[in-house]
């Protein structure tokens, strides 16, 4: 063991998990440092990132390192510790907002030039690109993942079961997918066996060839994939659904992933919205074209930029809007007080949340009156819609399920080095001229060729031999810690696929599986077999691809838990290191919504209490720090005692919100620690916090809830003041004063 210095990086990111961050981190760096611990904090915000970008425009002090770059090399050394916490991934619109911000605040930052002419503004759009989409996550994830509900979290849910909607047979709630001419009816896949390097050609119907990107290096054993949805398909598929809507009575709604998808999906979203509104933009085409208004941001960039036209031709077509309103089929509502549909903005749908909530309210979603009804869940690509649909049948056949009785469904997700469609990005292209693609190796052979059209959107994904051994070395881990069925999720009928499957097959080998239930199912059988069972009350590990660790981990857990923030999510990774994700939900925006307007933080920092646990026990390992494991297994038993007590956040103002939650924690852990016997040091430390906090506990109560009920002032949404949000987050004199002496 070592005895290297015992750091922890905890992120800083955005909205609801940052703020909570300002109350809950000084508590942590309080308790570590009992123990020799520091926990240090790194930015990886949006604000964060786009400073980071452009340090020759911002003065000394408003410069910040580019952090996310730095825990990503941090990521591939042995000694790293990183909790990280949910972050935005950006939309077009997300990032215009937080540029208007930060300009607003003194930053001397450009705007996005979404049509840049020059070279310059080229260049500036190249660096927001890095600060798009899902640019977090990848970067850090440098092995796989293993998303569970611990056993406490599970139980406690069983107990304090969440509301589930009603489920008939008589929904009308369905999936709608192409099923051909799709990303994964089109799928070529081969395993390259040895390191190479290739090309992406487009050779046109001309025969000129353009190179679509260069000198992409293979490993040997890599997976590659090329695959194209045709747009010509697409448009047809989504024209038939919107009609489909209609003649059903059913929300039209459309389920993407525009965030990590960040290539693919905008564009694919911007065929749905060209769908439903089709006789709209025909008409105005001409003044839409010159407006510079862009789908691939939503129907609200056509919103937004109207507000520039003249009033009359503004107010005409607002009228043709109502008109097409009327005369299609009603839109899923994200937001039906403000009028913002499904098909406002990508990033407000997210499928791995979208789907489930839907699933977990009864198959309803809400309407422009705000009255539940059914849906057309239209998930264009048919890689995965299959899942979802195979969990509405069980559902429609036997009722809801019931949080009270149900098994759970942990996952073993393969993700390290960018896997799959997830690292796509790079390699995504929407064909401009009909012709060939192929990926052509470095003897210029070619290793896969389609034959597209203009439109058509092409995209190649790779997964290396490495992370795939190692995430079959980790299901087989899980399996035999929990004893429950492991079933692969792959379908040998799709290319990538079948190639995953000969490498399990092999790797399974390497371990002794003796006794241990692994199966291989395509999704959707796998999902109907997970969900059968999981009615009976028994578990079963999901092995996944990347975007199915994505999907699963909010299904799953929302279905179980009522949201996926209280899952443990850890990446074991591949160099040694520990990434402890909080939860494996999103950041909530409408909790900042609620916070800012009445000094109410419903955010359930559950996730970031299970992985700062695991954090610490990673650190005693790897350091040989005692007292880390101490702070470990009292933060254990904490949050334990936390869940019987059910301290989460209540629903309600006048209830404790999120700092009464992180009080609670303190107040155990500092029990915790007085009363165990492994550290006399440290017990005798915490005793008098221990008793100050149990002394001062209705007081502190009182004043963390006097403060609720009024508007309050972060100093910022994106860019939140350090100064104003802590002192929002931190409002009981007594609890600070007590924390201060620890
Ligand atoms: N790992 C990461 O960094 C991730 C980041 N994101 C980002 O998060 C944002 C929003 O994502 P989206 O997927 O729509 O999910 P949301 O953050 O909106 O979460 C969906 C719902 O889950 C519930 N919920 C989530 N977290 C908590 C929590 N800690 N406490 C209580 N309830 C919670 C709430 O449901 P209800 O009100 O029904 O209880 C919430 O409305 C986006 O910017 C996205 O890019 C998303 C996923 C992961
Ligand atoms: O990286 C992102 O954009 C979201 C991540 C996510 O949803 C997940 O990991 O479950
Ligand atoms: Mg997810």
């Amino acid at each position: 063991m070592s005895t290297e210095k015992s750091t922890i990086i905890y992120t800083k990111t955005d909205e609801a998990p940052a703020l909570a961050t300002y109350s809950f981190l000084p508590m942590v760096q309080a308790f570590a440092k009992s123990a020799g611990v520091s926990v240090e904090t790194r930015d990886i915000s949006l604000a964060g990132r786009i400073l980071a970008h452009f340090p020759e425009n911002l003065t000394e002090a408003q410069r910040i390192g580019d952090h996310l770059a730095e825990l990503g090399e941090l990521a591939t050394k042995p000694e790293a510790n990183i909790i990280k916490l949910p972050n935005i991934s950006a939309s077009i619109p997300q990032l215009n907002a937080a540029i208007k911000e930060l300009q607003d605040h003194g930053y001397d930052i450009p705007s996005y030039p979404s049509d840049p002419k020059t070279d310059a503004e080229k260049e500036i759009k190249a660096r927001y690109a890095k600060v798009l989409g899902s640019a977090v996550n990848p970067v850090l994830r440098e092995g796989n993942s293993d998303r569970r509900a611990p056993g406490a979290v599970k139980n406690y849910a069983k107990k304090n079961p969440h509301s589930m909607g009603k489920w008939t047979a008589a929904s009308k709630t369905r999936v709608a997918t192409m099923g051909k001419d799709d990303f994964f009816s089109n799928e070529k896949s081969v395993t390259v066996p040895e390191a190479t390097t290739v090309d992406i050609v487009l050779t046109t119907a001309s025969g000129e060839k353009q190179v679509l990107k260069s000198g992409l290096a293979l490993k040997a054993g890599e997976i590659i994939d090329g695959t194209f949805m045709s747009a010509k398909a697409l448009d047809a598929f989504l024209a038939e659904q919107v009609e489909a809507a209609k003649k059903e009575e059913v929300l039209f709604s459309l389920h993407m992933k525009a965030t990590m998808m960040k290539v693919s999906d905008p564009i694919i979203f911007s065929h749905g919205v060209k769908a439903y509104f089709a006789d709209l933009i025909a008409k105005h085409g001409d003044t839409l074209a010159e407006l510079g208004v862009d789908f691939k941001n939503g129907f609200g960039d056509l919103v937004s930029k109207i507000e520039s036209l003249p009033a009359d031709k503004k107010a005409e077509i607002e009228a043709d809007i109502q008109a097409a309103y009327t005369s299609g089929p009603d839109l899923a509502m994200v937001n039906s007080d403000k009028g913002i549909t499904n098909l406002h903005v990508p990033s407000d749908v997210i499928i791995d949340a979208s789907m489930p909530a839907m699933i977990r309210s009864g198959g309803i979603m809400w309407d422009k009156d705000g009255k539940e009804a059914d849906t057309l869940a239209v998930i264009p690509d048919s890689c995965y819609a299959g899942v979802y649909q195979a969990v509405i049948d069980f559902c429609k056949e036997n009722g809801a399920l019931d949080p009270k009785t149900m098994g759970t469904v942990p996952n073993v997700g393969l993700m390290a080095q960018k896997a799959e469609e997830y690292g796509s990005h790079d390699k995504t292209f929407e064909i401009e001229e009909a012709g060939t693609v192929s990926i052509v190796d470095a003897d210029g052979n070619a290793l896969i060729s389609h034959e597209v059209e203009a439109g058509d959107i092409w995209r190649a994904c790779q997964a290396k031999d490495a992370p795939i051994r190692d995430w079959v070395k980790l299901a087989v881990a899980r399996a035999r810690a929990t004893g429950v069925p492991a079933i692969f999720w792959l379908d040998g009928d799709r290319g990538h696929d079948a190639q995953l499957i000969e490498k399990v097959n092999t790797y399974l080998q390497d371990h002794d599986t003796e006794g241990l239930d692994i199966q291989i199912l395509p999704p959707a059988v796998a999902c109907k077999f997970s969900v059968e069972r999981m009615a009976k009350g028994l578990d079963t590990i999901s092995v996944t691809g990347n975007v199915l660790r994505d999907y699963n981990t909010d299904l799953f857990p929302i279905l179980e838990l009522g949201t996926s923030a209280k899952m443990l999510s850890i990446v074991p990774l591949m160099n040694g290191g520990g990434l402890f994700e909080t939860g494996a939900g999103g950041s909530a925006p409408k909790h900042v919504q609620q916070f800012l307007k009445e000094n109410y933080l419903r955010w359930d920092s559950l996730g970031e209490f299970l992985a700062l646990a695991v954090s610490f026990e990673h650190l005693s390992e790897t350091t040989g720090n005692a007292k880390a494991k101490v702070l470990a297994t009292t933060l254990d038993a904490a949050t334990g005692k936390f869940l019987e007590n059910d301290k989460s956040p209540t629903r309600r103002l006048g209830g404790i919100d999120n700092r009464g939650s992180h009080f609670y924690l303190c107040l155990y852990w500092a029990q915790e620690l007085a009363a165990q016997t492994e550290d006399a040091e440290l017990a005798g430390a915490f005793q008098p916090v221990a008793d100050a906090l149990s002394s001062s506990e209705e007081k502190i109560v009182e004043e963390l809830i006097a403060a609720q009920g009024s508007e309050v002032d972060a100093g910022g949404y994106y860019h939140m003041d350090d100064e104003k949000a802590s002192a929002a987050m931190r409002p009981s004199a007594t609890l600070n004063s007590i924390l201060a002496l620890v």
